[in-house]
């Protein structure tokens, strides 16, 4: 036990005796009130006048006592404070009711004969029995202090008397003195055990109400933690598809050709390679035509770059139109060079989706009056397609759309001649 514990123990075993005061009071003012009547006709009323007014005084005293450590109590409110002052006050107010009644105890003995004086024997043999209950909650010790000096004086003189009753008496009552005496020891010790297992188990309360209240505190900061953690977890996933949608926007800005506003060779590049993929995987046809502007250069000497650009956005856009299907691309290979990626379509429908192309460029009719095949801007075409195998490489059917456009130029431009089927 702590030296808190300790303290709290022992104020807690005089607050048990303080509780019993009422009672052993009142007890204590009956037995009096009793023994002074009987005794009042018996002997000298002057000393029992005397007798019951000190009794009287004491038990005030000890009334006032019991008042005064209540609202002690209440000022302490429930505090473990030392309390050997008041301990030693109720010891005093025990002193002086002992005496009181080992006073009138000699005094009867003395001046009655045996049969009268038997009346405070049975008096004081009820006060110590009394006493037992009301000393047992604070100490053996209380006990014998009282019971000695109530019972040990007038014991000596009966068994000094020489008369056998007195002695016989004197006996009784040494002999109620050592028994009640073991048992006070037997008493307190159980009362003491459980006062002392009450104060453990309020320590135990106190210490669970404080690891109580310490679990609630970390709840609360967990529950601060988690919200935090899920207003931060909020922010990054905005931020997350802020940063997504960028990066799509900055995709598709970096796939597209400024001026054309068609997919640029980037776009090409990657979207080739994917069609090539899926058409080895299912074994499809890839088709490929590349087109290049007809005497671009000298179209540009003479209208400038401008008209230049100009026309290459016309084109673009007329080629975008011819191809509309799901997965066709028409991209801006370099330059005045175009690329259209054609999956699922055979070489023959390319070479006549090209046609069409090459006519439609013409129909735009942009004057050209450098061009050596026409007046009007025209492209020249070169179409290759493929199966695609495991041994073959894309790079080989750009190389046949590249090296068809380079006969379509020789011999004589503004037309479509096919690689054959690679
Ligand atoms: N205005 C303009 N001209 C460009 C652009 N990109 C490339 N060119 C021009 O395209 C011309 C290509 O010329 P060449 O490669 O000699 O070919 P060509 O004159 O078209 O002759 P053939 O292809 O043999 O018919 C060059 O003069 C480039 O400056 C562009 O974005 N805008």
């Amino acid at each position: 036990m702590s030296p808190l514990d300790a303290r709290c123990l022992r104020r807690k075993l005089l607050e048990a005796q303080h509780e019993q005061t009422p009672v052993a009071l009142c007890g204590g003012a009956f037995v009096s009130a009793c023994a002074g009547g009987y005794y009042w006709w018996l002997t000298q009323q002057r000393f029992y006048l005397y007798w019951m007014l000190v009794a009287a005084l004491v038990i005030l005293s000890r009334l006032a006592l019991y008042l005064c450590f209540a609202a002690w109590r209440r000022r302490q409110n429930g505090k473990a404070v030392e309390s050997a002052s008041w301990r030693h006050l109720h010891v005093a107010g025990f002193v002086a009711a002992a005496l009181t009644w080992a006073i009138v105890g000699l005094y009867v003995e003395y001046s009655l004969p045996f049969a009268d004086a038997a009346f405070i024997y049975v008096c004081l043999a009820g006060m110590v029995a009394g006493s037992v209950v009301s000393t047992a909650s604070v100490s053996p010790r209380m006990f014998l202090i009282f019971s000695a000096i109530t019972l040990l004086p007038l014991s000596l003189v009966l068994l000094i008397s020489l008369e056998p009753q007195k002695i016989a008496m004197g006996l009784v009552c040494v002999g109620f003195f050592v028994f009640s005496l073991r048992s006070i020891y037997r008493i307190a010790d159980i009362f003491e055990g459980f006062v002392a297992s009450s104060v453990v188990n309020e320590q135990l309360l106190r210490e669970l109400r404080q690891e109580q209240r310490q679990v609630l505190k970390l709840n609360e900061q967990l529950r601060e933690d988690i919200e935090m953690r899920s207003r931060t977890e909020q922010q990054l996933r905005a931020q997350k598809q802020r940063a997504e949608s960028l990066a799509e926007k900055l995709y598709a800005l970096s796939s597209i050709d400024g001026l054309t506003e068609i997919p640029n060779r980037r776009y090409f590049d990657e979207h080739f390679t994917e069609e090539w993929s899926r058409a080895l995987r299912v074994q499809s046809v890839l088709s490929l035509i590349i087109c290049d502007i007809d005497y671009f250069k000298d179209f540009n000497d003479r209208y400038g770059h401008l008209m230049g650009d100009d026309c290459l956005k016309a084109v673009a856009s007329t080629l975008d139109l011819h191809a509309r299907r799901a997965g066709d691309a028409v991209t801006r290979f370099g330059g005045e060079e175009f690329a259209i990626i054609l999956p699922g379509i055979g070489l023959q429908e390319a070479c006549m989706l090209a046609e069409q192309m090459r006519e439609a460029v013409m129909a735009l009719g942009i004057a050209h009056t450098e061009s050596r095949v026409s007046d009007l801007v025209t492209i020249s075409m070169g179409v290759a397609c493929t199966i695609p195998s495991k041994d073959a490489r894309p790079d080989m059917l750009i190389q046949h759309a590249d090296e068809a456009l380079y006969r379509a130029k020789h011999q004589g431009r503004n037309q479509v001649v096919s690689a054959g089927a690679v």
